[in-house]
């Protein structure tokens, strides 16, 4: 199910933090946010969970605004991975997964066979069925953080919706879940400050800086040398992963950042304009 993003604002208490932001997250692909700390990745990703409402513009679900879905249905549709944690659900590792099945049950109706198969596949999935039992707030972070995945993906939405993922995980961990997503092969929305990350698991990306999208296009276009020292104020090289092929950025850790980019960056010539269609959905 394709999302639309239509010159999309995001404010809090008046002051505008997204601006004019469009993009496309095309049917079945993972679509991929990065950008600088306080560019708007999550302001703009709470407006297509409906944590947020939009200040100006629109997000579509499969070309209808979301606003016209009931909170039930949108939540058939969409589950999200958020920042902002549930942090003392005094509930055990299954009852949170569950709840990932409330939009399909009447109020106070009991989980019935089809959830109790779904939650426990869902903790399969990210490696925590064994774990059910326990008390979530007994959890690390990162095994907090896997099983608000299973939630989600108890949830069976058509899209993904996830925030800093990997936030939290060990290498590993951050490998199966990137590994996992790519599997599930449903349309998926992630941040992400890892660009190795995004660049071995994204289909598309779409860099923010400042509150605007600045470039769009497939990983290998768009993770630039150029791109990395303008958006990001770093000296990297982007190389060819030798197991994968995949763009391997190699930072320079032994000098200081670059000198600050301005807050709206020149759009990078050679990247497509991030209002390109080109091979969406
Ligand atoms: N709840 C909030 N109330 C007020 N301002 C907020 C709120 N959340 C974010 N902001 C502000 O909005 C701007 C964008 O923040 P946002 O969290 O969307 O960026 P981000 O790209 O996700 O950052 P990070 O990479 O650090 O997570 C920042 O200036 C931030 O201070």
């Amino acid at each position: 199910m394709r999302v639309d993003i239509e010159d999309l604002d995001v404010a809090y208490a008046g002051r505008t933090v997204v601006a004019g932001a469009r993009l496309i997250a095309a049917a079945g692909e993972i679509t991929g946010l990065i950008g600088p700390n306080g560019s708007g990745k999550s302001s703009l990703l709470r407006t297509v969970y409906r944590h947020l409402r939009p200040a100006a513009g629109r997000v579509l679900l499969a070309g209808t605004d979301l606003r016209r879905l009931s909170p039930a249905r949108s939540a058939r549709h969409v589950a999200a991975l958020p920042q902002e944690r549930s942090g003392d659900l005094e509930l055990t590792v299954r009852e949170v997964v569950a709840l990932g099945r409330t939009p399909y049950k009447r109020a106070f109706a009991a989980d019935n066979a089809t959830d109790r198969d779904i939650t426990a596949r869902a903790l399969t999935e990210v490696g925590m069925a064994d774990a059910a039992g326990r008390r979530f707030t007994a959890l690390s972070g990162g095994e907090r953080q896997r099983v608000l995945l299973a939630r989600a993906l108890a949830q069976e939405p058509d899209v993904l919706v996830l925030d800093e993922p990997t936030n939290h995980l060990d290498v590993r961990h951050q490998t199966d879940l990137l590994a996992l997503l790519r599997d599930r092969r449903r349309t998926t929305l992630v941040s992400l400050h890892d660009l190795n990350a995004a660049a071995a698991v994204c289909d598309r990306l779409h860099v923010m800086h400042a509150g605007s999208v600045v470039a769009s296009g497939p990983p290998r276009e768009v993770l630039t040398p150029a791109l990395l020292a303008e958006v990001f104020g770093v000296r990297a090289a982007v190389v060819e992963h030798p197991l994968t092929g995949d763009p391997l950025i190699a930072y320079d850790h032994r000098h200081p950042g670059l000198p600050a980019a301005p807050s709206r960056p020149r759009r990078p010539g050679h990247v497509r304009p991030a209002t390109s269609r080109r091979g969406q959905q």
